[in-house]
């Protein structure tokens, strides 16, 4: 199934009556890229992947795949498959049935229609509960049916909208990492649909981060977190302080900040949080202009130095460590 796709997002607008869901956002994903779209509650990103997958008309744009123009194509003719967030299974029907489902559709006969869908249950590893229906599964073995369901149609593109949301946090980070075994193995682009950070980072080659409706930021996973460009993206992606000096708005990481004595910092602030986290102790202080900062200690560093509420300390950091931000 590897192939050399690339997708490409041309101006691509979402509008409901009033509402602009997704406001003329352009991108390009290379071939066999695992790319997060992520972002908070009502940003646009389930509007995006529904255009792309065909499930919702284009208002305005293009959506280009492999060089071809989508944007008006039916879902099943576009080269892209999706996998819903409840996994949409027919509760009917056994699960090699479900994983079939497209085919039979399609009019690929009985026997040629078994034997990919059983090729596809080998792959996510549910060969043993081909004969089972839905409700005789784990949330986690039903996922697995929705992605041998998606993949069945051999997509360039497979469009997964918050695929791991239903399963219990454990789960999840087995799902994850399944998620990202079956993307290497098969070659093809996923683009994952998710509000969570964490995820977005254990996943993605590439994230998208989204907010009110325009791409916020984009690029690899380790340059968004540790470059974010503006004061959204820092907070968004957590185990940053944002803090206003009076050269600019600048981006800190908590684990960056070094906590000193008040004459030896570059500010001072009172400590207004002592929170334990198992290996680190995050220490809050409220500096300058009522502004909030988060230091992570090493728990050991902490120990040798207790620090107290209302304790007035110093906090330093290295010029290196300090990203300006654009807003
Ligand atoms: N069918 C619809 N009709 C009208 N407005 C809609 C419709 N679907 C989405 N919207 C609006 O478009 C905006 C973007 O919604 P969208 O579902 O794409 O966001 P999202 O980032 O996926 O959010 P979530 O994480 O909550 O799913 C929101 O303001 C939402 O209320």
């Amino acid at each position: 199934m590897a192939n050399d796709s690339t997708l490409e997002l041309v101006s691509l607008t979402k509008r409901y009556g009033s509402t602009v869901a997704v406001d003329a956002i352009s991108h390009n994903f290379q071939a066999g890229v695992y790319a997060c779209l992520l972002g908070p509650s009502g940003c646009g990103k389930s509007s995006t992947l529904r255009m792309i997958a065909g499930h919702e008309d284009v208002s305005d744009g293009s959506i280009v795949l492999s060089g071809r123009d989508v944007s008006h194509l039916p879902p099943a003719k576009r080269g892209t498959a999706m996998m819903f967030q409840n996994y949409a299974l027919f509760p009917h029907l056994s699960v090699r049935d479900n994983v079939a489902f497209s085919l039979r559709m399609s009019g690929v006969d009985k026997p040629e229609r078994y034997k990919r869908a059983d090729e596809m249950l080998d792959l996510v590893e549910m060969t043993s509960l081909a004969d089972r229906r839905p409700d005789q599964l784990s949330g986690g073995q039903q996922q697995r049916v929705a992605l041998a369901r998606a993949l069945i149609t051999r997509p360039q593109v497979l469009l997964l909208d918050e695929p791991l949301s239903a399963l219990d946090p454990f789960l999840r980070i087995r799902m994850r990492a399944e998620l990202k075994r079956l993307q290497r193995e098969l070659g093809i682009s996923f683009i994952h649909v998710t509000h969570g950070q964490d995820e977005a980072l254990a996943l993605a080659d590439e994230i998208i981060v989204m907010n009110d409706a325009k791409i916020e930021q984009a690029g690899p996973a380790r340059d968004v977190f540790n470059k974010p460009r503006t004061a959204f993206v820092a907070r968004f992606m957590g185990g940053h302080n944002v803090l206003k000096l009076p050269q600019g708005h600048i981006a800190l990481r908590s684990d960056e900040m070094i906590v000193t004595t008040p004459d030896e910092g570059r500010i001072d602030g009172r400590v207004i949080g002592v929170e334990y986290q198992g290996t680190h102790i995050a220490l809050t202080a409220e500096v300058a202009g009522g502004q909030e900062v988060t230091a992570l200690m090493p728990d050991a560093s902490f120990l040798d130095a207790p620090k107290d509420l209302g304790e007035v300390i110093g906090l330093q950091w290295e010029d290196r460590v300090a990203h300006p931000l654009t807003a």
